[in-house]
């Protein structure tokens, strides 16, 4: 018998431009486009993996860091498993925004215990010369908000996208109440049943 998959629903929120949608092509489709067009509300793609001999489809949603777009992305915190907050390490404005992302996060995904969910936060241009927030910078900020693990990655080169995206499985599956909680993709209704590549708004 062929071994169910579970759902993952992952969100990645932060400004505009720090390179959320980069990073998402990149994981699912290993390729980087230096002319991407600004997120419009939310889109979403598939990816299928086996973390720890456990089969998933991570469905990862990639919404508009633009403020004007703030009340086309926000319906879709809802049901969520983990958040991935997204800073770009060239720009100090982004990473001083995350405090705002993860309360947005909370109050429109209706998170009852906070302290509870799977944070990550990325780091993302890694690979460019000048910096403007350091690693230690930003990983006192991941203990002082709530231990979030952190990871600097570059959607350019690649840096660390795997890695953080199954990372962030693993500690979904790593909280076994929230395990208990995990949608069987053959009984998912039609608004979360998985397809290959898929958008909205
Ligand atoms: N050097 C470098 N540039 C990147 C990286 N990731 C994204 N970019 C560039 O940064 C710009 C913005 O990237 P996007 O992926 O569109 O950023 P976004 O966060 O999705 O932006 P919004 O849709 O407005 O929320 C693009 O020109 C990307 O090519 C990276 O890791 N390194």
């Amino acid at each position: 018998m062929t071994a169910k998959s579970s759902l993952l629903k992952v969100i990645l929120l932060g400004d505009g431009g720090v390179g959320k949608s980069s990073l998402m092509n990149r994981y699912v489709t290993n390729k980087f486009d230096t002319h991407l067009f600004h997120t419009i509300g939310v889109e979403f793609l598939n990816k299928d993996l086996e973390v720890d001999s456990r089969l998933v489809t991570m469905q990862i949603w990639d919404t508009a860091g633009q403020e004007r777009f703030r009340s086309l992305r926000t319906p879709f915190y809802r049901g969520s498993d983990c958040c991935l907050l997204t800073f770009s390490v060239d720009d100090n404005q982004s990473f001083h925004n995350l405090a705002n992302w993860k309360k947005e996060f909370i109050y429109y995904a209706d998170v009852k215990e906070p302290e509870k969910f799977p944070f990550v936060v990325l780091g993302n241009k890694v690979d460019v010369t000048e910096r403007q927030v350091s690693a230690e910078d930003a990983q006192q900020w991941c203990r002082d908000n709530g231990n979030h693990p952190y990871y600097e990655t570059s959607a350019k080169d690649s840096t660390n996208v795997a890695i953080a995206f199954e990372e962030a499985v693993r500690n979904v599956l790593a909280m076994e109440e929230r395990a208990d909680h995990l949608i069987p993709t053959d009984t998912v209704n039609l608004h979360r049943k998985p397809r290959s590549s898929a958008s909205c708004c």
